[in-house]
């Protein structure tokens, strides 16, 4: 099966601090992999290492078979690691059309966003097109022309989701998606991700701290505990792990 992502011997510190520590994984085309760890085991950071906004101390990560260790956060978005954030990161007073063009724009020509955040692709000729398929797809077609900052957080975070979208990307990482969302939200977000990888053809890294929905959607999990991966399997087989239990300290994965 195509590998459409490797790490070896990732890290990333911060002067004295070794947040990622010599991490290697990969992930499979299609694939829903889960990434958990406690407070500070260094999620955030190995994700802001994919995607290029922390860059690698030592270690390499490959995208497809090429090698991006060196690429700058834009020419990787290019290439097709898209992302969302756990604090939600959209232009507030834009609407959500125009926050999905940015997400367009980074793989095509606009001279404006090019400025912005990059550009390396062609220009795409039917960019509303693409737009519509993405707010049809995420049900939310009649919001198109809404100011994001009127939308609910749920909805926000959706057009996240459909800005990283646009650009059809190869590997889409989920930072903690749910946080700050209903359980009702996160039952539709959660049946959202399951359909996502198929859909779009996407494989999808996903860190999350709501566990039983990592093991509902994920067939592998990653844990990480102070910059290392400390096991790695399905969600019976992390929930047995001692190690997990140590790490958690309290913390029930069967919850
Ligand atoms: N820019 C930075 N400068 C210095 N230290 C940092 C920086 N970013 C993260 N850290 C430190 O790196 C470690 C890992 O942090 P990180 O945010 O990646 O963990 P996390 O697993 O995402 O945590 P959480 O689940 O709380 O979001 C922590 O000790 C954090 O304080």
């Amino acid at each position: 099966m195509t590998q459409i992502l490797k790490l070896e011997g990732l890290m990333v510190r911060f002067g004295g601090l070794t947040a990622v520590n010599g991490v290697s994984l990969t992930i499979a085309s299609g694939e829903i992999r889960g990434l958990i760890g406690p407070n500070g085991a260094g999620k955030t950071t190995l994700f802001n290492a994919i995607s290029g906004l922390a860059p690698a101390s030592a270690g390499s990560v490959h995208l497809d078979g090429l090698e991006i260790t060196s690429k700058s956060a834009p020419q990787r978005a290019a290439l097709g690691i898209r992302r969302t954030f756990q604090t939600v990161q959209l232009v507030q007073s834009f609407t959500v059309y125009e926050n999905l063009l940015f997400g367009l724009h980074t793989r095509a020509g606009n001279p404006l966003t090019r400025l912005i955040v990059g550009s390396y692709a062609t220009p795409d000729a039917d960019a509303d097109a693409i737009i519509d398929e993405v707010l049809d797809y995420l049900g939310m077609r009649d919001l198109k022309h809404r100011v994001v900052d009127t939308l609910t957080i749920a909805h926000q975070r959706y057009v996240e989701i459909g800005r990283a979208l646009v650009a059809r990307p190869k590997l889409l990482m989920l930072d903690e998606p749910t946080a700050g969302l209903s359980p009702a939200q996160i039952e539709r977000l959660d049946d959202l991700i399951g359909r996502l990888s198929s859909d779009w053809k996407v494989s999808i890294l996903l860190v999350e701290h709501v566990i039983p929905l990592v093991v509902k959607l994920c067939s592998r999990i990653t844990v990480l505990d102070r910059g290392r991966v400390i096991a790695e399997g399905t969600g019976a087989e992390i929930g047995q792990d001692a190690a997990v239990q140590k790490a958690y300290l309290g913390e029930r994965l069967d919850a």
